[in-house]
């Protein structure tokens, strides 16, 4: 018989292997951890996304038989492994092995035809010829290999600047723009030092649970999961060898004549074959643990052994609490990374985060039992600071100058004993850090204004209960990727069906969704061309989804540093965007004080400019679906409410009274014939907005009819390219290109204060029922 398993909530059944069934001769018991999981592909038919590692997996067991057994503490289930030769462990490691990769990370593999004495062959690399720039930081081949492929051929500003530090032993404290490659300038010298330790020994075995080596600690799931798939990235060589040979092919053809050097190029990669090779277990392992997702999975990651251990602080603690293997081993840390440290303060997981820190603090030398498998120490020290002890990693886009001074001043803290109190601060828990290099390198080149260079800002002053036209009408006129952060999950609820019922592609992104719905929503966000991600600031930090053109604060942040994190999420690795912060005339203070902390007047902000008449046209249609929405939701809310009763009734045998279960109270349940009415009354509002949808927006003066006619010709914008399909006679230009300059803004404000105050008073739209802006 085969046994499937539940994996985040998914079940496979798989039939046995008719040889197994054959050779099956012994039988073992286990428990549900150790039995051979084996990770199978997810089905494209059950929609659940890609390109998340860990996101959901799917695994299956085969060859275990599921036996109930009565003890006295009641009914029992067992497994029983059937094994083909009485090897026992060796067996149950085989079967787990085969191509296994589990949440990012290549785990066990057959040891078998691998000699285990031998040293893995060694990779080969021309970084001197293939990556001139990266040359002088020695990176391992394979990491050399991995940028190569990656095409990332010159280091980022604070990759240049933290890798020198990182690489000689020094604890680095780093502050870069938003997207200016963090994670690489940790990352990269943590999986220098693991592979090249990992090559000069002999391959381990997959029955030897390696020490976590490097603990990485993240504010959200989400970007866990990406620091980990980005590690991992590094690390894939399969990955690396396919695009590598792309390349090679890429630069045959483009370049026609170069090509025996394009080949000769190719060929000094020096790719070694591997896919006939014995697959041995990696040699540096990456994986994410992160709430949310199956705890059950994660600690048999981690008993398998891990050397790169991604985590979110409150799923860490658990498992921590529970392993005092793993809990050893973080005592003994090689490396330890705070990435957003400053947020990570933020996120109610504060105490664990202290707990776990706690664990890292230099104990004193009674205390001191390492442990068994811990690696030999180096003993080597390169400016003064001794190889081989834990190195320490900050890394922020926003962490203050005085916290920077601060570090640099601070005495070397005394070993704490368990009863101090608790950290409660960034400053505090940065400040209690135990480095252990004497003077922390602090490398920080964020901008003063915490810009981007390639970010354009604007705002759009409205009213609130104009933001849903206001924002309807940005989308339309600059399509792209638009990453919309609103302050409440409420605000999300109410704008995701006006979206839809507007025909806006919309997903949502918030902590009460399910982490599996959370990605899969990332995931379709990043895969669907003109779509738009309502999104708490959850989303603020680190995420790195590719292509976001747009980000919308549709309310104001509340602190300058959320204004910073969310405008990182575009104009990433030098790439243009555009960040429009809608400003509601009860949030100017805020604004202002924001701006302020961010040592900037709130003028500098240039306005986007926007048509009014067209703006009009599309508060109409927002008008409707507003009201096409309130009557889909009472009705939704009177079903739910009398199948409740109903259901309550019955469970609890009694007979509701004739006013509750007829339909004849006009207060408490509506007839039959008034909900009838009502959805004939929405049905109708929603022939009327489709038909509104599909009349094209034409811009005041323009004629359709007569295209080089009219005050505005649209001929000219379709001779140069410009012409806008949604909105007709407006001209299709990238979000920003089209901005007021402040200083414009402010003399046309002057001159037209009289008009504003009328358009203000005039107040725009009512608001609908439940439509309330949820500050
Ligand atoms: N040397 C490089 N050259 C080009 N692109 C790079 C380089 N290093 C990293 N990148 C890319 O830059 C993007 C942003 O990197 P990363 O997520 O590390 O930024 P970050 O500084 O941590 O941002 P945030 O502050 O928002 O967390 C990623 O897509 C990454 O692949």
């Amino acid at each position: 018989m085969t046994m499937t398993a539940r994996a985040a909530g998914i079940k496979r059944k798989t039939k046995p292997s008719a040889s197994s069934l054959a050779k099956r001769v012994k039988t073992k018991h286990v428990l549900t951890d150790d039995l051979p999981w084996k990770k199978v592909s997810k089905p494209r038919e059950a929609d659940l996304g890609t390109g998340m590692d860990g996101f959901l997996d799917l695994e299956e067991v085969q060859d275990v038989d599921v036996v109930f057994e009565e003890t006295e503490a009641g009914r029992v289930v067992k497994f029983k492994v059937r094994g083909e030769d009485d090897e026992g462990e060796d067996v149950l490691d085989a079967h787990v092995s085969e191509g296994e990769e589990v949440a990012g990370q290549s785990s066990a593999v057959t040891t078998e035809n691998i000699d285990l004495d031998a040293l893995p062959e060694p990779i080969k690399f021309d970084t001197k010829s293939l990556l001139p720039e990266w040359h002088s930081f020695k990176l391992h081949p394979q990491l050399a290999r991995a940028l190569y492929a990656k095409k990332l051929t010159t280091p980022t500003p604070i990759q240049a600047q933290t890798l020198p530090l990182a690489l000689k032993n020094k604890d680095v404290v780093g502050v870069a723009e938003t997207g200016s490659g963090k994670t690489l300038a940790y990352g990269l010298p943590i999986l220098h030092y693991l592979l090249t330790e990992a090559y000069s020994r002999p391959i381990p075995s997959n029955k030897t649970r390696r020490p976590v080596r490097a603990l990485v600690l993240a504010p959200t799931r989400e970007l866990a999961l990406q620091v980990s798939s980005h590690l991992n990235a590094c690390l894939s060589s399969m990955d690396v060898d396919a695009v590598e040979n792309k390349t090679g092919d890429d630069e045959v053809s483009k370049k026609g004549k170069n090509k025996g050097k394009a080949k000769a190029k190719a060929k000094a990669a020096e790719t070694p074959a591997l896919e006939n090779k014995p697959k041995h277990p990696p040699l540096v392992s990456v994986a994410a643990v992160v709430g949310g997702m199956s705890a059950q999975k994660q600690r048999r990651i981690i008993s398998r052994g891990v050397d790169v251990l991604v985590a979110t602080p409150g799923r860490l603690w658990d498992i921590l609490q529970e392993d005092d293997e793993l809990a050893t081993q973080i005592e003994f840390l090689r490396f330890l990374v705070l990435d957003e440290a400053d947020r990570m303060i933020e996120t109610g997981h504060f105490a664990e985060l202290d707990n776990i820190l706690r664990l890292t603090l230099r104990k004193s030398d009674d205390d001191v039992i390492g442990p068994e498998n811990k690696m030999d120490e180096e003993e080597d020290t390169k400016d003064g600071v001794r190889g081989g002890d834990l190195q320490t990693f900050v890394f922020s886009a926003t962490l203050s100058k005085d916290l920077q001074q601060n570090l640099k001043r601070r005495a070397r803290p005394k070993p704490r004993r368990k009863a101090d109190k608790p950290a409660s601060t960034l400053d505090d828990l940065l400040l209690r850090l135990d480095f252990r290099d004497p003077s922390p390198a602090v490398v920080d080149i964020a901008p003063a204004s915490r810009v981007p260079a390639a970010l354009t800002e604007s705002r759009v002053d409205c009213l609130a209960a104009d933001k849903d036209a206001y924002l309807y009408y940005f989308l339309l006129r600059y399509p792209g990727r638009t990453l919309v952060f609103l302050s409440a999950i409420d605000g999300i609820r109410r704008l995701l069906p006006l979206l839809a019922l507007l025909g806006v592609p919309a997903f949502p992104l918030h902590s009460q969704l399910e982490q599996r719905q959370r990605l899969k929503n990332l995931d379709r966000f990043a895969s669907t061309r003109n779509a738009v991600l309502l999104a708490t600031d959850v989303a603020a930090r680190g995420l790195d989804i590719t292509g976001v053109d747009h980000v919308v604060h549709y309310q104001a942040p509340r602190t300058a540093d959320a204004y910073v994190h969310r405008n990182g999420r575009t104009a990433r690795a030098m790439r243009r965007g555009f960040a429009l912060l809608m400003c509601a005339p009860d949030e100017r203070r805020v604004v202002r004080a924001l701006m302020r902390g961010l040592g900037r007047e709130e003028e500098e902000l240039a306005e986007m400019p926007v048509e009014l008449y067209m703006l009009d046209k599309l508060k109409a249609r927002v008008q409707l679906a507003r009201e096409i929405d309130r009557l889909q939701h009472k009705a939704k809310k009177e079903r739910h409410e009398r199948s409740w009763l109903k259901e309550a009734a019955e469970a609890m045998e009694i007979e509701l009274d004739s006013d509750l279960a007829s339909d004849s109270d006009e207060d408490k349940a509506p007839s039959k014939q008034k909900q009838k009415a009502a959805g004939a009354k929405a049905a109708a509002l929603k022939a009327q907005l489709k038909a509104m949808l599909t009349q094209p927006l034409v811009a005041r003066g323009v004629s359709t009819r007569y295209i080089t006619s009219g005050v505005r010709s649209i001929a000219d914008d379709l001779l140069a390219g410009e012409y806008h399909e949604t909105m007709v006679g407006m001209k299709k230009v990238e979000a920003g290109s089209d901005l007021v300059p402040a200083k414009a803004r402010k003399a046309k404000k002057r001159a037209t204060k009289a008009e504003e105050e009328e358009f203000e008073e005039w107040g725009g739209i009512s608001v609908g029922a439940g439509g309330s802006d949820d500050t």
